[in-house]
């Protein structure tokens, strides 16, 4: 058994116990063993830390951007060096490959770095008004105190994704990552002081989403609120939020349609399909979550793709032979069995795989193998509900107007993946699939410089990119009328 280190909250650059002096065990997916123990913070906590960073925004934000940017240039390069280190504790609290788990910490750095690139672009307007001797000035200003909240999917990267622009922008930031996977977060703190980021700029608390979560949301120093996680958690911190009317970011869930039509380069598609699906154990938010194949290519690909899917090896994270970790926690694999469940109730075939792998190290963890659906029909629940996990429903169309009407009838908005060489079919998808972000023979995998943008239930806001970097910044309008000669 590993060492069990005890966290406490990361308030004002110090590490500091809660009031309640109560903690929560953090486990191993792999093997439900205790990996940690973080404190169950509370209101008064959420308070301390708002304080905090409120009191170290007047000097943040006057500092010159470039400055800032070398200091979180900084931090990223000490989370890089940290590599191994963060890398095996997110692969100890979430279960994800340790290759993936190296992933994501160099994915966290980048998201930063890529943020330093913008301490030069805060620009704002200078404009000639309609008045003789005036002059209009739009500024870019900081916001102030951002709240950030965040999921247990891919937790460090999600954490860096807010950290860096919130900064670079000139905010302070507090930090709430999800009671499920805090760890590799928490250790941004250490990081942190280790940067020269000054006390209370970065600020680290944990607890549960609905006590420390809306104390977060709903205190007045609170200026805008960043999230990544589920509709329904999306839809109460923006109710909460609208009391105070601040701006909200959310990233929240989604149910890509991965298409594949009768033009497409078949072993491309069944690569795309495999790893959007199966990678990460299915939890990441663009997932292939539901399989549209044309009629004529069904038979070739369903081939290939089979034979690739009963090849996967579900196993020890830690091990370099594994292709698939276990599912985060108890209920996320009770979620999957009730998804096949009612999936084979309502008429679809279970292909393959549906239920947690045999074998003695499948004794402990919460494993489950990965899992095909066929004769699927669009109204079943497996085709709406999103599964975020290694459950692939596959459906057959006959025509692109058949597949862009099954992938529209949706609620979620996020990602869609289409594979195609026909420049109308792709012109088309472009135009009529109401999503954020469109793929094109390629599987899932945004890029810093995009713009990761949900519609309908999948959020609002979006992240990433300029449009990403210029939410968090405010802007004031100045009217200046000067005496001419
Ligand atoms: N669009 C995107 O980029 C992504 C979307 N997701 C989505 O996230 C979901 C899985 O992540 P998961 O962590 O389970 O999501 P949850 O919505 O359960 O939790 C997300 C975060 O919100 C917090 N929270 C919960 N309730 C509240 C509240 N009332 N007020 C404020 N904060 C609250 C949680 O804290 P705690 O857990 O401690 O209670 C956690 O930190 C999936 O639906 C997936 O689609 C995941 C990754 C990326
Ligand atoms: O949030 C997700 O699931 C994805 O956006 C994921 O998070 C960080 C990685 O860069 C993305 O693949």
């Amino acid at each position: 058994m590993s060492e069990i280190k005890e966290y406490q909250l990361f308030i004002n650059g110090e590490w500091k116990n809660t009031e309640t002096k109560e903690t929560v065990e953090v486990l191993n997916p792999a093997t439900e063993e205790i990996v940690g123990h973080i404190q169950n913070g509370n209101q008064g906590d959420a308070e301390k830390a708002l304080k905090a960073a409120e009191d170290a925004q007047a000097s943040w934000k006057k500092l010159p951007a470039m400055e800032r940017s070398s200091i979180l240039r900084q931090f990223a390069s000490l989370i890089k060096e940290n590599t191994d280190f963060l890398a095996e504790l997110l692969v100890k609290e979430q279960g994800k490959l340790l290759s993936v788990a190296k992933m994501e910490v160099g994915v966290t750095a980048s998201f930063i770095e890529y943020a330093c690139e913008w301490a030069r672009r805060i620009e704002g307007d200078i404009l000639p008004s309609d008045n003789p001797n005036e002059q209009i000035w739009i500024q870019k200003i900081p916001r102030g105190v951002v709240v950030a909240i965040t999921a247990w999917n891919f937790p460090l990267a999600l954490a860096g994704r807010k950290i860096g622009p919130a900064l670079i922008a000139g905010n302070t930031m507090v930090i709430k990552p999800t009671s499920e996977t805090p760890l590799a977060t928490l250790e941004l703190g250490n990081l942190a002081n280790k940067a020269g980021i000054p006390k209370g700029v970065l600020n680290i608390i944990t607890g549960p989403g609905r006590t420390v979560g809306n104390a977060l949301v709903e205190n007045p120093i609170t200026k805008m609120v960043t999230m990544t996680g589920s509709t329904p958690v999306g839809q109460e911190i923006a109710k909460r939020a609208s009391k105070r009317l601040i701006p909200v970011q959310l990233e929240l869930g989604g149910k890509a349609p991965f298409i594949v039509l009768e033009d497409a380069d078949i072993d491309e598609a069944v690569e795309g399909a495999l790893h959007s699906r199966f990678d990460n154990c299915g939890q990441v938010c663009t997932c292939n979550e539901r399989l549209y194949l044309h009629e004529k290519i069904y038979d070739e690909f369903m081939e290939k793709f089979m034979n690739k899917v009963k090849a996967i090896k579900v196993g020890d994270p830690m091990d370099p032979d594994s292709d698939m970790g276990p599912k985060v926690n108890s209920g996320e694999l009770k979620h999957m069995e009730e998804l096949v469940e009612t999936s084979v109730k309502e008429g679809a075939t279970l292909e393959y795989g549906g239920k947690k792998p045999e074998g003695e190290q499948f004794k402990k963890g919460y494993w489950f193998e990965p899992t095909i659906l066929t004769n699927v029909s669009q109204d079943m629940t497996i085709v709406h509900e999103e599964s975020f996990g290694p459950i692939l429903p596959i459906i057959k169309f006959n025509s692109l107007d058949e597949a862009i009407k099954y992938a529209n009838d949706c609620e979620y908005g996020l990602a869609a993946m289409v594979y195609t060489n026909d420049m109308n079919n792709i012109m088309r998808c472009n135009e009529e699939l109401e999503y954020g972000e469109i793929y094109v023979n390629r599987g899932h995998g945004e890029q810093h410089q995009g713009f990761h943008n949900g519609y309908k239930l999948s959020g609002t806001g979006g992240e990433d990119g300029k449009y990403g970097f210029e939410q968090y910044l405010e802007k004031k309008t100045f009217y200046v009328k000067y005496k001419a000669k």
